[in-house]
C-alpha cells in the first residue's frame, strides 16, 4: 500500500488545479482545509442559537416547484432588468465583509471573477481593499460588470457624505444601505474564539479619514431611522436599496421613501436570531410592495432550484454570501467564477425542467408552499 503523507492540509502553493466544480457544497469542504478555524467560524456563524441562519436553507425545504411541461422555447434567456440595467442573471453577490482573509487576493480576486461574469458585485463597507482598488480590478473589457456599494450609516454625517462620494468616483451604481443592524449581532462562535478585530496588517480600508488617513471603527447606529433615509436621499443621486427589510409595514415605508428597491435578508442570521427564514418573509413583502420598486432576497440560497423558487415567488434577483467566501477561501478568483457559472447552469436547467424561458415565466402558481417534509 502506498504511504499517505500525515500532513493533510494543502498548501496555497503546491495547489494543483481543483478541477471542474460539480457541486456548491464541495466549496465549503475545501474551504474548512485552508482556513484559520476561527476566520472559518466568523464566515459560518449566525447570531444566538443559530436557528434564523439555519432556518435560511432548511426553509427552501417546505418549498415544492410545480413544473409546466411542453412548453418550448429552446434555450433559456436569464437577463435580468434591475435599476436600469441589464443583468446577464439574476443573481449579485451580496456584501461580505474581509475577503483578504478568505484569500490573500481578497476582494480583488472577488471583483476579477464577478467582472468577468457581468454579474453585480455589492462591495462591503468592511471590504478589506479600497472601493476604488476594487473598481480598478475589473477589466476594462468587462464594462458590463457593476459595483455597488454597502453602506453602514455612520453617526457621523460628514464622513459618511464623503464615503458614498468616493463610492460614486470609483464608478459604484447603487448604495446598499443596510437596515438590520443597529447593533451587532451578538455571535457566540466570535466571542467564543476572541474574534473581536481583524489581524495586524488588515484594516477596513474604506473607514480611511480621507483628511487624516486614520482608519475608523465601523460604528453600528442605534439612532438610524427614516429621516437618515431621507438625508441619504437628497446626498446622492445613485439608486437606494435597503438591505435587510423583513417587515411588509417596512417594505411599505421605504416605497413612500423613495426608496429604488428593498433586499428581503435576515443578514445571513447574523443580526436577530428567531426572525423568519428570508424565503418565508419575502411573499409577504412582495405583496406590500405591490410591484412600485423591484424587491431582492438573499439568505440560504444554494442551487439553482432555490433561486428558481425566490424567483417565482416575486424576487427580480438574489444575493450569494457565503458561498463566495468559501469559494475564495477554496480556489481563489476561479472558485468564484466557478461558482457562479455553476449557479447560472443549475438556474438554466431547472428552468427548463420547469417550463420557463425567462425569469418572467415563473410565477406564484409554480410553488406549492407548506409541504410537510
Ligand atoms: C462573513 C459575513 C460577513 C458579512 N458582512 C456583511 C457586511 O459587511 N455588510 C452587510 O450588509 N452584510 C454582510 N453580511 C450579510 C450578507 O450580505 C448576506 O445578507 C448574507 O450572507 C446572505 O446569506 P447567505 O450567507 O446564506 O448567502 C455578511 C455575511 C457574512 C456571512
Ligand atoms: O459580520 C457581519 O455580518 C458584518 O456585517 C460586519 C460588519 C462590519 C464589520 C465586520 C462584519
Amino acid at each position: 500500500m502506498p504511504s499517505v503523507p500525515a500532513q493533510v492540509t494543502p498548501s496555497r502553493t503546491a495547489m494543483a488545479d481543483p478541477g471542474p466544480l460539480h457541486r456548491l457544497d464541495d466549496l465549503e469542504a475545501e474551504a474548512r482545509l485552508r482556513l484559520d478555524p476561527v476566520h472559518r467560524d466568523f464566515f459560518a456563524g449566525g447570531a444566538g442559537d443559530e436557528r434564523t441562519l439555519r432556518a435560511n436553507e432548511t426553509a427552501f425545504d417546505a418549498y415544492r416547484i410545480l413544473p409546466r411541461v411542453l412548453r418550448g422555447g429552446g434555450e433559456r434567456d436569464l437577463r435580468t432588468e434591475l435599476l436600469g440595467e441589464t443583468l446577464p442573471m439574476p443573481v449579485l453577490v451580496s456584501p461580505t465583509a474581509f475577503h483578504r482573509l478568505a484569500h490573500p487576493e481578497g476582494e480583488v480576486a472577488t471583483a476579477r471573477a464577478v467582472g468577468a461574469v457581468g454579474t453585480v458585485l455589492v462591495v462591503s463597507m468592511a471590504s478589506t481593499t479600497p472601493i476604488e482598488a476594487v473598481a480598478e480590478a475589473i477589466e476594462p473589457s468587462d464594462r458590463s460588470a457593476r459595483l455597488w456599494f454597502q453602506l453602514y450609516p455612520q453617526p457621523d454625517l460628514g464622513f459618511t457624505a464623503s464615503v458614498v462620494s468616493r463610492a460614486e468616483a470609483a464608478g459604484c451604481r447603487a448604495l446598499v444601505v443596510t437596515v438590520d443592524s443597529p447593533v451587532f449581532g451578538r455571535r457566540d462562535r466570535d466571542l467564543r474564539n476572541g474574534f473581536l478585530d481583524l489581524p495586524p496588517g488588515y484594516c477596513c480600508e474604506n473607514m480611511r479619514d480621507p483628511e487624516t488617513g486614520r482608519v475608523r471603527d465601523i460604528v453600528m447606529d442605534a439612532t438610524l431611522d427614516w429621516a437618515r433615509i431621507e438625508w441619504l436621499r437628497a446626498t446622492t443621486r445613485l439608486p437606494i436599496v435597503l438591505k435587510g427589510i423583513l417587515h411588509p409595514a417596512d417594505a411599505r415605508l421605504a416605497v413612500a421613501h423613495g426608496v429604488d428597491a428593498v433586499l428581503v435578508s435576515n443578514h445571513g442570521g447574523r443580526q436577530l436570531d428567531g426572525v423568519p427564514a428570508s424565503i418565508d418573509a419575502l411573499p409577504a413583502v412582495v405583496a406590500a410592495v405591490g410591484g412600485r420598486i423591484p424587491v431582492l432576497l438573499d439568505g440560504g440560497i444554494r442551487r439553482g432550484t432555490d433561486i428558481l423558487t425566490a424567483l417565482a415567488l416575486g424576487a427580480v434577483a438574489v444575493g450569494v454570501g457565503r458561498p463566495v467566501l468559501w469559494a475564495l477561501a477554496a480556489r481563489g478568483e476561479r472558485g468564484v467564477s466557478q461558482l457562479l457559472d455553476l449557479l447560472r447552469a443549475e438556474l438554466a436547467r431547472a428552468m427548463t425542467l420547469a417550463g420557463a424561458v425567462r425569469p418572467a415565466d415563473l410565477t406564484r402558481e409554480m410553488i406549492l408552499d407548506r409541504v410537510p417534509g
